[in-house]
């Protein structure tokens, strides 16, 4: 049977990745897809780089339109990223009758609705394993495997750089700056790596998640997203004194009042697999009616990792090439005229538990005023530790609160902050347990 033809734009981390996994593995991926999935044409601004990492029998060019005009490409990868000449080329594949893949979860969670509005016209396939926890086949698992389900919630480690950034923080104590010039260097972080850092890359990939879950359209804006730039060590630290891991999680939950779409610090206790998951490792948590509880876990980011995504969705596009349309399965998971589009909550209305630190000075009563304003909206606590003495103005006390909408903490907090006796802003993280 004729081979099938791929055009790569991005000879990068995960482009140089998909050609050594296409090229080592070329046997039984061709057992697998039923024919051959040969690289044929690649492109990259410095073309001379590209011909290293793609090797002689691929044609090299510089500029990606050549490779998406192609007559002979019948996939397109898209592994440029970001979301201007990433559309434009994808959107021109698409006009082109070429199905796509690619890594792009920016794109996706941004411009995905037009794109897979504009797919499903032409009848394309645009599939997108690595752009969600690399490596892991979550994407798969959320739209096949458990299509059985009324997925209730989700919530992972979906940004590897973050991850990668407060294990070596947590077991090293390295400095944040030097933790991130090594995840650059090992290929993890994203090309503006305060993408990362920020809480965006994994607000695109839950995004993302959420869609498929719940059938929705994706709400990329609605999306809440707090990184870890900010986090302080000392909160690390108490937080592992009182059983807690401080891990970036990217949550999505159904409630009555609306749909969480939301990405943090998060204090999770320490006996919870998830919280152990280390380094670049990403880990997906699903909740669905039927199922129960499910974790994947696996590399989130890296060459091989995100190549290994890559190259399975071309062996899937390489077998449903010829299936009619209507029998593949949907981008989103749902059938397109199925999505709904759920309200997505504003973050004051979403319901956790908190980590709160108050910089006490010395000053009489400071401990019943705090507790006094806590109850006065409604807030229980859980547990209260006090650092250092009060006496000698260094106290810092720090509380575990029980389940409360985030509107009254926010209040509170306020309130406390304009107390005589605490100093400065009172720092909070919020905390899930992830098990129900
Ligand atoms: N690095 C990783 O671990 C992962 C990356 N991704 C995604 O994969 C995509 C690619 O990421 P990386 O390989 O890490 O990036 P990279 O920066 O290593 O590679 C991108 C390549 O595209 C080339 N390029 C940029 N503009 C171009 C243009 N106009 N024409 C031709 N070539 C052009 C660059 O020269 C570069 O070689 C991004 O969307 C990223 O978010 C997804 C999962 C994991
Ligand atoms: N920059 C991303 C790469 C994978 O998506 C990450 O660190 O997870
Ligand atoms: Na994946």
């Amino acid at each position: 049977m004729k081979p099938i033809n791929i055009g790569l734009m991005g000879v990068g981390t995960v482009g140089g990745g998909v050609a050594t996994v296409l090229k080592r593995n070329a046997e039984e991926i061709s057992r697998r897809a039923g024919r051959e999935i040969r690289l044929t044409i690649a492109s990259r601004r410095n073309v001379e780089m590209a011909r290293d990492l793609v090797g002689p029998d691929v044609t090299v060019v510089a500029d990606p339109f050549e490779v998406v005009n192609h007559p002979d490409v019948d996939i397109v990868v898209e592994l440029i990223g970001g979301d201007t000449v990433a559309k434009e080329l994808v959107l021109q594949a698409i006009a082109n009758g070429k199905h796509v893949v690619t890594a792009n979860k920016k794109l996706l969670a941004v411009h995905g609705n037009e794109i897979f509005a504009r797919a499903q016209e032409k009848g394309v396939m645009v599939a997108f394993e690595a752009a969600v926890a690399g490596g892991i086949p979550i994407i798969k698992a959320l739209r096949e495997g458990l299509s059985a389900n009324r997925i209730e919630w989700l919530a992972g480690i979906i940004n590897g750089t973050s991850n990668f950034i407060l294990t070596e923080m947590r077991e090293k104590g390295a400095d944040f700056i030097d933790v991130l010039k090594e995840a650059q260097r090992l290929g993890y972080a994203e090309a503006d790596p305060t993408f990362d850092v920020e809480g965006h890359d994994a607000g695109h990939k839950l995004t993302i998640m959420a869609a498929i879950a719940f059938g929705i359209p994706m709400q990329f804006d609605n999306c809440y997203l707090e990184g870890i730039s900010k986090l302080e060590g000392k909160d690390i630290q108490y937080a592992e004194e009182l059983g807690y891991r401080v891990k970036l999680i990217g949550l999505t939950r159904r409630t009555e009042a609306g749909v969480e779409l939301r990405v943090h610090p998060t204090l999770i206790p320490e006996d919870q697999l998830i919280a152990n998951v280390n380094g670049v490792m990403n880990a997906v948590l699903v909740r669905g009616d039927a199922v129960g509880q499910t974790l994947f876990n696996g590399p989130g980011a890296g060459a091989l990792p995100t190549a290994s995504a890559v190259v399975a969705d071309l062996v899937d596009v390489t077998r449903l090439m010829t299936a009619d349309p209507g029998h593949r399965v949907p981008h989103l998971a749902f059938q397109p005229d199925q999505l709904k589009n759920l309200t997505i909550l504003p973050i004051d209305e979403v319901v956790s538990s908190y980590y709160l630190r108050i910089q006490a000075v010395d000053r009489a009563g400071v401990m019943a005023d705090i507790t006094r304003l806590l109850a006065e909206n409604g807030i229980s606590i859980e547990a209260l530790i006090q650092k250092g003495a009060i006496a000698d103005g260094s106290a810092e006390i720090v509380i575990l609160t029980h389940r409360v909408v985030e509107k009254a903490v926010n209040k509170a907090i306020a309130a406390i902050e304009a107390l005589d006796s605490v100093a400065g802003k009172v720092v909070r993280l919020r905390m899930e347990e992830l098990n129900g």
